[in-house]
């Protein structure tokens, strides 16, 4: 495959994309795995991982703690693990990946000493005090000053913790709690988790996954009512896992499809995934009648791909549920709303934390914006990944900064191409 320039031109495909494409291991799943297997004992084999920049920064985080880890593939790991986390000896860095870093924190309470975590320019402004002070009432001395990273973790050792009852926020991330249930079963004393917060916790499908994957570690927590959960002292035992492909990744190959009326064989069904956002494509087989309003909650990642589909609707679509957006990569509802005014001024507009996008199905043969439309990402994977879509229809559509898309899908140009689209400089 040829260089990609930056920005990159994505040219109209004009044709229905047909054809076959394989969407990368699923990150939320692999970050998962990769934590397990370390803070088991013995020698996990995993396959169908993700490599990535938001594994590659987990994979690195857990070697420099003291975990053996071998990549025998382009989509496996080995994971040796001892059951024992050392403190390691400089700042662990996680770039932007929120996984890594929340679940980190969290398990840094097992390392037999100080953890300094930290992240990108982006990260330090994505929060993580709720999680940091569930920690501290657990009895793990943990600090974040500006209630972002960088995160600073008194690690208790692998029996340090005592357990107990602990009631978090967690209304901007459901990666707290993730990370809270993952730690638990270390404590040597029941762990209850409840939320706060009227139980708003965002897309509880990743709580699912989350337990779920503790299952195939060997330890079953209980789900006490849809407000807390309950997990005994218990022992993650090694174990080998094929990770399932991710269903974030697959909506752009849904939406390539719906787009242009083709169709492309992922190799599994929306049904087979076990992660949210496979609930998006029941939505974008609507396309062009996707529903007046969505409510994205339960798919959050999954929105940006919608939103740029609704540009192309027979009718207008309001997207609610979605304030989160405004704490993941970037502030989403706002890049969304730049975005889509860059294709065509008065596309969208943000009301509250909703984003209104109003349909017009003719853009699909118009250039875009003034003479070509350039979209900046935000360093954002979901904001290049998803706005490429408008480009296999509308003609000048570019896109900054191409390589983002490393976060989750370094792959994803590559499988654009090898579906037939074709790319360029601008
Ligand atoms: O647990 C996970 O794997 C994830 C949870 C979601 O984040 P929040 O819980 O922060 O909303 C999602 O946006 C992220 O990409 C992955
Ligand atoms: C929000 C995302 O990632 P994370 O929170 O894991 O950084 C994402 O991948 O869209």
């Amino acid at each position: 495959m040829s260089a990609l320039p930056d920005p990159v031109l994505i040219h109209p495909v004009g044709r229905p994309i047909v054809g076959h494409a394989a969407p990368p291991g699923s990150k939320s799943i692999t970050n998962r795995v990769l934590l397990l297997a370390a803070l088991a004992t013995g020698r996990s084999h995993l396959t169908g991982a993700l490599k990535s920049d938001d594994t590659t920064h987990m994979a690195t985080a857990l070697r420099a703690m003291g975990v053996h880890i071998d990549e025998p593939a382009a989509t496996e790991f080995t994971v040796t693990g001892s059951g024992v986390l050392r403190a390691p000896a400089a700042p662990l860095f996680l770039g932007n990946a929120g996984t890594a870093i929340r679940f980190l924190t969290a398990a840094c309470a097992t390392a037999e000493g100080p953890v300094a975590l930290d992240g990108d320019v982006h990260m330090r402004q994505r929060p993580i005090g709720p999680l940091v002070a569930a920690l501290d009432r657990l009895g793990v001395p943990a600090e974040a000053a500006t209630g972002c990273p960088p995160v600073r973790v008194q690690g208790l050792g692998a029996h340090g913790l005592a357990g107990g009852r602990v009631e978090i926020d967690a209304g901007l991330s459901s990666q707290y709690v993730s990370a809270l249930l993952m730690l638990a079963p270390r404590a040597r004393a029941p762990v209850e988790i409840a939320l706060v917060g009227g139980g708003d916790i965002g897309a509880r499908g990743y709580v699912e996954l989350t337990l779920a994957a503790m299952r195939r570690f060997g330890v079953q927590a209980e789900t006490v009512d849809a407000a807390c959960w309950r997990v005994q002292p218990g022992t993650y035992h090694a174990a080998d896992i094929a990770i399932e492909p991710d269903a974030s990744a697959a909506t752009y190959l849904w939406a390539a499809a719906a787009l242009t009326g083709g169709t492309i064989d992922l190799g599994l069904r929306a049904e087979d995934f076990t992660q949210p956002d496979a609930a998006a494509q029941a939505l974008i087989a609507r396309f062009p009648e996707l529903p007046p309003v969505i409510e994205g909650s339960q798919m959050q990642d999954a929105i940006p791909t919608l939103a740029v589909m609704a540009a192309f609707n027979r009718a207008p679509v309001r997207f609610t549920g979605i304030a989160n957006l405004r704490v993941k990569e970037c502030d989403r509802v706002s890049a969304l709303n730049e975005g889509l005014n860059r294709l065509r001024p008065g596309l969208a507009r943000e009301a509250g934390d909703d984003l209104l996008v109003s349909g017009d199905p003719a853009l699909a043969e118009q250039v875009a914006g003034d003479g070509g439309a350039r979209i900046d990402p935000r360093h954002d994977h979901r904001m290049a990944m998803s706005f490429a879509l408008a480009g296999l229809l509308m003609r000048g559509v570019a896109i900054e900064d191409p390589g983002c898309v490393a976060k989750t899908w370094p792959g994803y140009w590559d499988t654009l191409r090898a579906l037939g689209v074709r790319l360029s400089a601008a």
